[in-house]
């Protein structure tokens, strides 16, 4: 459910035209719906109800200051996974106490930026991460909290480049080796076990791999009651898909009754990552046909935005619904790839996508862009990247400004 709706037929945020906005602020744009980034994160948190749980939106699916202030205000937690989204989730105001740290690859200055903001807790990847923690933190005569990521070697069924609980995949630490590594972590001097974490893949669309994931980690929870080691959180990270077809992901409140039942007697706070279900349909990126074109065996669509804008169709080969800001009552529709202007054949928003027959100048809006939409775009072919726009209500919030062409060059000033 969100907030971009055809009223007359024409795109609405809220309260606001699309076209009025893209009159000002040009395109390609990202717009986000205020409304519907609270009522997905209420939807989430409210599921774990009853539950003692923190959740803790993960800060890469859309990094803008201006959403995770509003995010923050609802009592969200944040995810990290570097030095930089610390320094966003402190500028935005999130209570470190509230902040985890997850990553193959923190480096020393990032520990120690963590160490020094007092997150809650690291969630280590590997026994040589732990053992760096443990260095840094000694050195700064602190006690670092930290959950050990397990690897559960679990299914998540989505697109492998976004499994992250196989065995072959770089992420956690083989639950074989696990008990070791807590024994490890209990004994090291500043370290303090306090969690368990696994985190097995983002956008699934059914329930049961985060609860077999979940019995491994009870199984391990229990390992460690045994040993003394008295563990106060597990946390199950994120993962929840989306619709952006005709998937038909379970609804958070399915998601909570299911681990509400495994954990209802147990002394535990869960956590959770939540960034896709919470951002992804709360967002759209905008774009204007610059050409239409016709090849031999295909149609173009040429539109101003790229994959340096929104990558997804290019790297995952993933849908997202493409509509017309303003619905034309003409009938003819064509089937075409919806492309940039970016020299690459693997840049496409769309392929062979029945479309209203369009004209230069029209407006397309690309649906489900609001997680890792913006935060994993480029300047590839030196394009400045796009304004972000929140609106709430009535209300239009220029959440960041469009880059200009110095921009693209600010940095390289030993050369101009
Ligand atoms: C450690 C960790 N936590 C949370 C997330 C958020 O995942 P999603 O956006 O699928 O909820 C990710 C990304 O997959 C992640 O790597
Ligand atoms: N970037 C991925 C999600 C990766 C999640 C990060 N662990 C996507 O666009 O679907």
């Amino acid at each position: 459910m969100h907030y971009f709706e055809y009223k007359n037929g024409e795109l609405y945020v809220e309260d606001i035209s699309v076209k009025k906005l893209v009159q000002e602020y040009d395109t390609p744009l990202y717009i986000y719906s205020a409304k519907t980034f609270k009522r997905h994160f209420k939807a989430f948190d409210s599921a774990f109800e009853g539950l003692k749980h923190l959740t803790c939106y993960s800060v890469k699916a859309n990094s803008n200051l201006c959403i995770l202030k509003l995010l923050g205000q609802l009592g969200s937690g944040m995810d990290i996974v570097s030095g930089g989204e610390l320094f966003r989730a402190l500028k935005a105001g999130i209570e470190p106490k509230k902040i985890v740290y997850s990553g193959v690859g923190k480096r020393e200055h990032e520990i120690r930026e963590a160490l020094l903001a007092d997150i809650l807790m690291f969630n280590v990847e590997s026994e040589a991460e732990l053992i760096k923690i443990n260095k840094v933190a000694s050195e700064m005569n602190k006690i670092a909290r930290v959950s050990l990521r397990i690897n559960p070697n679990v299914n998540p069924e989505t697109h492998p480049y976004i499994s992250t609980g196989l065995e072959k995949n770089k992420f956690g630490i083989p639950e074989d080796y696990a008990l070791e590594i807590y024994k490890l972590a209990h004994n090291l001097s500043n370290i303090e076990p306090v969690g368990i974490d696994c985190h097995i893949g983002s956008q699934l669309t059914s329930i049961s791999p985060f609860l077999d994931a979940l019995d491994k980690i009870l199984d391990l929870y229990l390992k460690l009651l045994d040993l003394g080691i008295k563990i106060q959180y597990l946390d199950l990270g994120g993962g929840l898909g989306i619709q952006y077809k005709e998937e038909a992901p379970p609804h958070p409140i399915e998601f909570g009754k299911a681990l509400k039942k495994r954990l209802q007697n147990k002394n535990i706070t869960l956590i959770l990552e939540p960034g896709r279900v919470i951002a992804g349909n709360a967002g759209i990126l905008v774009t204007k046909v610059l050409y239409t074109k016709k090849a031999p065996k295909k149609n173009f669509i040429i539109v101003d935005a790229a994959m340096n804008d929104l990558i997804r169709p290019s790297l995952y080969g993933s849908y997202h619904k493409i509509e017309p800001v303003i619905q034309s009552s003409a009938q003819q529709t064509i089937v075409a790839d919806v492309v940039g202007p970016i020299c690459e054949s693997g840049d496409f928003l769309a392929q062979d996508r029945k479309l209203p027959k369009l004209k230069e100048g029209d407006l397309l809006a690309v649906f489900s862009a609001g997680a890792y939409g913006f935060t994993m775009s480029s300047q590839y072919n030196s394009r400045p990247r796009a304004a972000e726009i929140l609106v709430d209500k009535d209300k239009i919030i220029l959440a960041r400004r469009r880059e200009v062409y110095m921009d693209l060059i600010n940095l390289e000033d030993n050369c101009i």
